[in-house]
């Protein structure tokens, strides 16, 4: 573990909630050994301080997904999603999972930064409890989480009963991304089926 994550932060932030909270956490990784450093950060988050559980789903082999769409072309994601329980905070939690990124080689981030790059690693607060919050720098429940398969088929995974907090049950959210992928695929299909 790097320097930074071993001696944790020195913000004016509360270290820790008052409550233990299960936190959910996406994993992506599409670039270098994706399930060495999947494995590695699994770790690196069970070793966090006040957190006493990680639960992680299997890792499912996905589509990128870019600003254009879909891109087979683009190296493959492997993702994965673990219910963290801990007493962090919710900001110093995130500050924890960018030092996770960046020990896993992720560049730190900067403003002019595209979104969706590839990346070794990238670490998502999904959701926190049932918190909310509208802030830029942690929206919470994760704004996209809704519409993104690879989230919530993990999540789903181990987690049956999981909620969206203020969107719905997670369970029905993947259905209703299905039913839609599934149209929009008998209408780009050609007519009269496969050749
Ligand atoms: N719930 C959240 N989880 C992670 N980052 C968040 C969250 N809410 C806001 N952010 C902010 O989003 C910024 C960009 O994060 P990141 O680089 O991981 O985005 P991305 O993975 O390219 O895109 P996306 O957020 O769509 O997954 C971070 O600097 C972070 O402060
Ligand atoms: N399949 C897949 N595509 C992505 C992913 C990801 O985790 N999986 N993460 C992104 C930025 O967060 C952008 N695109």
């Amino acid at each position: 573990m790097n320097r930074r994550l071993a001696q944790g932060f020195s913000d004016d932030m509360p270290a820790s909630s008052s409550a233990e909270t299960v936190a959910v956490i996406a994993i992506g990784a599409n670039l270098g050994d994706r399930q060495a450093t999947m494995t590695a950060a699994l770790e690196e988050l069970a070793r966090l301080p006040l957190t006493t559980r990680v639960v992680a789903s299997a890792p499912i082999e996905t589509v990128a997904l870019t600003l254009d769409g879909p891109d087979e072309e683009a190296p493959a994601y492997l993702n994965a999603v673990a219910l963290v329980t801990t007493r962090l905070a919710p900001s110093v939690l995130l500050g924890f999972l960018h030092a996770i990124e960046e020990a896993h080689g992720r560049p730190p981030r900067r403003v002019d930064d595209l979104r969706w790059q590839s990346r070794t690693l990238d670490l998502d607060l999904i959701a926190y409890g049932d918190v909310r919050s509208a802030d830029p720098a942690l929206t919470l429940p994760h704004p996209r989480a809704g519409e993104r398969t690879f989230v919530l088929e993990p999540w789903l995974q181990v987690d049956p009963e999981a909620v969206l907090p203020g969107v719905g049950r997670v369970h029905d959210l993947l259905a209703a991304l299905r039913e839609a992928e599934a149209e929009a695929d008998a209408e780009s299909a050609p007519e009269g089926g496969a050749q």
